[in-house]
C-alpha cells in the first residue's frame, strides 16, 4: 500500500531566504518536492514559466478561482498567487513529501483543509538584514523592494501561528534546522504508521 506524504508549508517576508532554502533542501533530498504556484506577477530575472511560477493573465487566474482549481489563493503585495489543486493532491497520494512556498494568508487556509500539515515561518535576524537581502537580490524596483518592506512587519507578526520559526542568519544553520523539521515529521508519522505494522505484531506490542 502507498502511503501518503508529507505536505510542509513555507512562509516568509519577502526576501528571509525561503527560496534559497527550500531549494537547497530539495538539492539534497529527492523525496521533497516543490509545488509550482499560479501567479499574475509578471516574471523576473532568469524565471520561467512552469518552473518558479506558472505566470497567467487576471483573466485566467478568474477563470480558475470560478472553476474551483486553487487549494488556497491570495492577494500579496498587489499580486494573486494560488496553489492548484492539481498541483498537490496527485504527488501527495502517490507518496511524496511536496513543499509550498506561500504567504501566511495561503498557509493558515492549508492548514484548516489538512490539519497535519506542517507550517513553518522563515525570520530574517534583522530589518537591516532583510533590506539588504532585497538590494542585493537586485531583481526588484525600489518601490518593489519598499512595498514589500512594509508588508514584511504585517507577514511577520503571524510567525506565532506556524508550528515552527526558523531564523536564517548562517544559511547552513537555518537548512539543519528546516531538514531537522521535515526529518522529525517523517519519523512522527512514521510512528503513527508502525501503530499497525508488522514490527509492533512481532513485538507483541498491542
Ligand atoms: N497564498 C499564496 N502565496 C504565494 C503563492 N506563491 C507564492 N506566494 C507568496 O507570494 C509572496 C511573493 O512571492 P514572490 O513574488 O515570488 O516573491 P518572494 O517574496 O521573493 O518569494 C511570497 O510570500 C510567496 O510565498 C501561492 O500559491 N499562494
Ligand atoms: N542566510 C543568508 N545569509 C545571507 N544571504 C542570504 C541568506 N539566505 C538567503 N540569502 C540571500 O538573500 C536573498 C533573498 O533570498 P531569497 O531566497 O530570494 O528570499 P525569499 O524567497 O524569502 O524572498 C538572495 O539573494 C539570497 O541569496
Amino acid at each position: 500500500m502507498q502511503y501518503p506524504g508529507n505536505l510542509f508549508v513555507v512562509a516568509a517576508p519577502s526576501g528571509a531566504g525561503k527560496s534559497s532554502l527550500v531549494k537547497a533542501l530539495m538539492e539534497l533530498d529527492a523525496r521533497v518536492q516543490p509545488s509550482v504556484s499560479h501567479t499574475t506577477r509578471p516574471p523576473r530575472g532568469q524565471e520561467l514559466h512552469g518552473r518558479e511560477y506558472y505566470f497567467v493573465s487576471q483573466e485566467s487566474f478568474d477563470q480558475m478561482i470560478a472553476q474551483d482549481a486553487f487549494l488556497e489563493w491570495a492577494q500579496v503585495h498587489g499580486n494573486r498567487y494560488g496553489t492548484s489543486k492539481t498541483a498537490i493532491e496527485q504527488r501527495i497520494k502517490q507518496g511524496a513529501d511536496v513543499v509550498l512556498e506561500i504567504d501566511y494568508q495561503g498557509a493558515l487556509q492549508v492548514k484548516r483543509i489538512f490539519p497535519n500539515a506542517v507550517l513553518i515561518f522563515i525570520l530574517p535576524p534583522s530589518w537591516e538584514e532583510l533590506r539588504s537581502r532585497l538590494e542585493r537580490r537586485a531583481e526588484d524596483t525600489a518601490d518593489v523592494i519598499d512595498l514589500r518592506l512594509r508588508n514584511a512587519a504585517l507577514e511577520m507578526a503571524h510567525a506565532r501561528d506556524f508550528d515552527f520559526v526558523i531564523i536564517n542568519e548562517l544559511f547552513e544553520r537555518a537548512l539543519f534546522d528546516l531538514k531537522a523539521i521535515v526529518h522529525a515529521q517523517r519519523l512522527k508519522y512514521a510512528a503513527q504508521r508502525s501503530a499497525r505494522s508488522d514490527t509492533f505484531e512481532a513485538l507483541n506490542i498491542p
